[in-house]
Parts: structure tokens; sequence; C-alpha cells
């Protein structure tokens, strides 16, 4: 098996590093059972991730519209140092718009495997984000393909500047759904959540699942199980488990917000649902010199 930075193996197996159509760095993982994902430098954003040929498991907009200033529409964007608007930075924050460099040469890291095809992205403020948010960082995130098919991704965030600073994180993640009337969140009962339709009031969920007949914008807090997403009719679960990260986010605009966004088709709000492994309600805060892990994994399992 081929890792970071390795030529592909005849794109059976390892790490291709291509281009996408808009001449943007663009990464391949593949195993040998036929999984396969795609990352781009362009904000470290996952575009794709199958767990065998043909099942695509992220949702990408046909909409969607390259923009060097956006992550595409779908897909699992990096939220840094800001979530949504909770802060004077730009909406989810700046490092979903920036451009990542590969790392060559990868630290090990202790869940390191044969198995695994990996590829580590770096993110490190220019001049021009340190005017913006003045907090020297490295984000390095690592995006594994395991044995499985799983896929993982592991942020680390250092601190390399003499002072504190506090920021928030999310992996913002559009599953593919066959219709999101026949989709169930699991995992999230009994939990306080934080209404973002209703100025951010906090609610504790009664019900035994999630379910969806209107739009749900949501951040779940302290989390601390795995969740799932079941999709009856396509006949499987994505399973999400993590480390280092509180919350969950839950977020589907429904028919009128999606008129609104223009890089969505008016009826695939049906097709999509977001759920962020994210670490919002309560910010980190890192000192000097230490280092912050969120660590999320992604599974999908046959189910009824
Ligand atoms: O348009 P984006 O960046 O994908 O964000 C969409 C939504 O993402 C959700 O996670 C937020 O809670 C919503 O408030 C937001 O509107």
């Amino acid at each position: 098996m081929n890792h970071s930075g390795a030529g592909s193996d005849n794109n059976v197996e390892g790490v291709e590093i291509t281009k996408d159509r808009n001449g943007i760095g663009l990464v391949i993982l593949r195993n040998h059972r036929g999984a396969s994902a795609r990352v781009s430098l362009h904000g470290g954003q996952v575009l794709s991730w199958k767990k065998e040929r043909g099942q695509e498991l992220l949702f990408i907009s046909s909409k969607a519209i390259f923009n060097r200033l956006k992550p595409l529409r779908g897909g699992i964007a990096i939220c840094f140092p800001q979530f949504g608007n909770n802060g004077s930075l730009e909406h989810h924050g700046f490092a979903k718009s920036k451009m990542w460099v590969i790392d060559q040469d990868p630290p090990p890291f202790p869940s390191d495997s044969n198995e695994n095809a990996y590829i580590d992205l770096l993110f490190k403020p220019s001049e021009d984000d340190l005017k913006m948010w003045p907090h020297r960082f490295e984000l390095r995130l690592r995006v594994s393909l395991v044995g499985d098919g799983y896929l993982t991704m592991i942020s680390r965030i250092r601190n390399v500047n003499s002072k504190p600073f506090s920021f928030s994180f999310a992996y913002h993640t559009y599953f593919s759904v066959s219709d999101i009337s026949e989709v169930r969140v699991e995992g999230l009962e009994t939990l306080d959540y934080l209404d973002n339709l209703c100025n951010k009031e906090r609610f504790t969920e009664q019900g035994d699942a999630l379910t969806f007949e209107s739009e749900v914008d949501r951040v779940y807090v302290d989390c601390s199980s795995g969740v799932a997403v079941l999709d009856h009719e396509r006949k499987r679960t994505i399973v999400i488990r993590k480390e280092g990260l509180a919350d969950v986010v839950v977020w589907n605009p429904w028919e009128k917000k999606s008129k609104s966004i223009v890089d969505l088709g008016d009826e695939e709000y049906k097709q999509m649902v977001c759920v962020d492994g994210a670490a919002i309600e309560k910010p980190i805060t890192l000192k000097p010199g230490k280092e912050w892990t969120g660590h999320l994994e992604l599974s999908v399992v046959p189910s009824t």
C-alpha cells in the first residue's frame, strides 16, 4: 500500500495526486477493496467517499459552483477557527477557503497501519490571514481510508504563538441520503441542543430518534456516544464516532431555505443531511506550544 505523497500503484490502490478540472490539487485515496476518497487541496475538503465502487456516501450538489472563496456545496468542509456566524470571521471560518499543501513526510500516528491509504494536508495562516485572526497555528489534517473502507479524519491544531487562543471546529459533513423523509438520526436522544432556528435557545431532545419534516439547524451538546444516520430505503447506516469533538450539528435546509441557496437545487434538500462532529459550545483554548486533536471516524454498515 502506498501512503502519503507516494505515486499511484496503477491506480489500483494507494495515493494518487492529480488536479481537478479547475487545476486545483486533488488527492485520490484507494484501497484494495475498491473503497476510495477524493480530497481537494482547496480547504482540505473531502469531495467523495465510496466504501465500494459506485456507492457514493457524500452529497455534492449538482448546482455546486467552483469558487475559490468557498468550498463546493457538499462533501466534508473544515470549519475553523469559527463555526457559523459565532464571531467576527467569515461564516464557518477561513480555513475552508484557503489552499492547503501536502506534507510529503508526515510524522507517524498511533493509528498507522499497512492497510491504510492516507494523506496529510497542512494549513498555516498567511500574513493576510493573520491580519484577520492574529494567532499563528499549524493545522494538520490526516485523511485515511482504512482497511474496511472507513474514512477517518484526524485534525491536529498546534499553537505556535506566544499567546493562548480559542477556536471552534467542525467537520461539516453532507451525507447523501435516498430521501430525507426516510432518514433517522440516532444517538442524540435525551441530549440538550441549541436551536439555531430559535436564537440558539437550549432545548432537550425528547424523541428516541431525530426525523425530518421541516428545516432543522441544531447543535447537540456533550454527545459522548456514536451517532448513526439510518437510511431505510438504501438499507444502510452510517456510523459517526468522534474524539475531542463534544458536539454534533444536524442541518437540513428543507424546502423554503433551499430555494434561497443558489448552489443547491430546489429539491436537493431531500437527498442530503448534514451531521457534523464539532467543538462549538465550549470553544477549545490552546496555550502556546500545545496541540489539540479532533478525530472523526465514518463507517457504513448494511441495515434494514
Ligand atoms: O452553507 P454552508 O457553509 O454549508 O452551511 C450551511 C449550514 O451549516 C450548518 O452546519 C449550520 O448550522 C447552518 O446554520 C448553516 O446554514
